[in-house]
């Protein structure tokens, strides 16, 4: 099969829930600062801080394109939902992706495949990109094993949302190995670029424009180990000094 046509690159960050208040503030400034090299290296560049921030982020951010994202949300626009967050505020906010089935809230919060999915379609519905978060929870040994039980195990959780998206609407993709996520590095390059092609492939009769990430230790020095396989990066906190993620922008620009 003759490779696809590949999107524009993107790199983003989630700051989780590392920061303070005024830390957080100062972190998009920070980001809003990258704007001009962003644009220099011809990618889109996304920052997701916590939902506290994100009316004041929005502020920061607004005469720039760095594009500004929310950590969840909820699957109704309105009603009886205590302590939810509603698509149609972030959107009214100036969210334009909100990141969705997060390893650490499969984990720590329930999160399954079906309210991701639900979750992807209401952030679409509100012209909102999904940006869903997707890998496989342990890692084999043995290389070959290790490639296809991540394709088997993350298939699920991306045919789960496509199904639940519009054809013709962007989705993000991140392949975060939940293994690799806090570690000392990435996953090794072999086995990212092995699983991300296949995951292009169960996107690719899509009119939308369907984006790969890799998160889970990324930093400087990862993207062009991985280039083939991925259209940009997911970072945490080795974005957390705002000079890596500078150099990362140069770097998957250049590669
Ligand atoms: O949201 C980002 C990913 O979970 C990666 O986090 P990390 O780079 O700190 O492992």
């Amino acid at each position: 099969m003759p490779p696809l046509p590949r999107p524009r690159r993107i790199v983003g960050v989630s700051l989780k829930m590392y920061f303070d208040l005024q830390s957080t503030l100062s972190y998009v400034r920070g980001v809003y600062q990258l704007d001009g090299e962003a644009w220099n290296a011809r990618l889109d560049l996304f920052v997701i801080p916590d939902f506290v921030t994100l009316m004041e982020s929005a502020r920061i951010l607004e005469s720039s394109s760095v594009m500004l994202g929310a950590q969840d949300t909820f699957w109704e626009d309105k009603g009886a939902y205590t302590g939810e967050v509603s698509p149609l505020m972030l959107r009214q906010a100036g969210v334009k992706i909100v990141e969705l089935g997060h390893a650490e809230r499969r984990a720590q919060f329930g999160e399954t495949d079906e309210w991701v999915a639900k979750k992807a379609g209401a952030a679409a519905r509100n012209g909102i990109v999904p940006l869903v978060c997707i890998g496989e929870r342990t890692h084999h040994n043995i290389a070959s094993a290790a490639v296809g039980a991540a394709i088997e195990e993350c298939k699920p959780q991306v045919t789960s949302v496509l199904a639940a998206v519009p054809d013709d609407v962007e989705v993000i993709l991140a392949y975060e190995p939940v293994w690799a996520i806090g570690a000392a590095e990435p996953a090794n390059p072999d086995h990212v670029v092995n699983v991300t092609k296949a995951l292009r492939q169960l996107a690719a009769g899509r009119k939308g424009t369907t984006r790969i990430l890799y998160g889970g230790s990324a930093g400087p020095g990862t993207f062009a180990k991985i280039a083939e396989g991925v259209d940009g990066l997911f970072l945490g906190r080795f974005a957390h000094d705002i000079n890596n993620l500078k150099k990362v922008i140069e770097e998957v620009g250049g590669a």
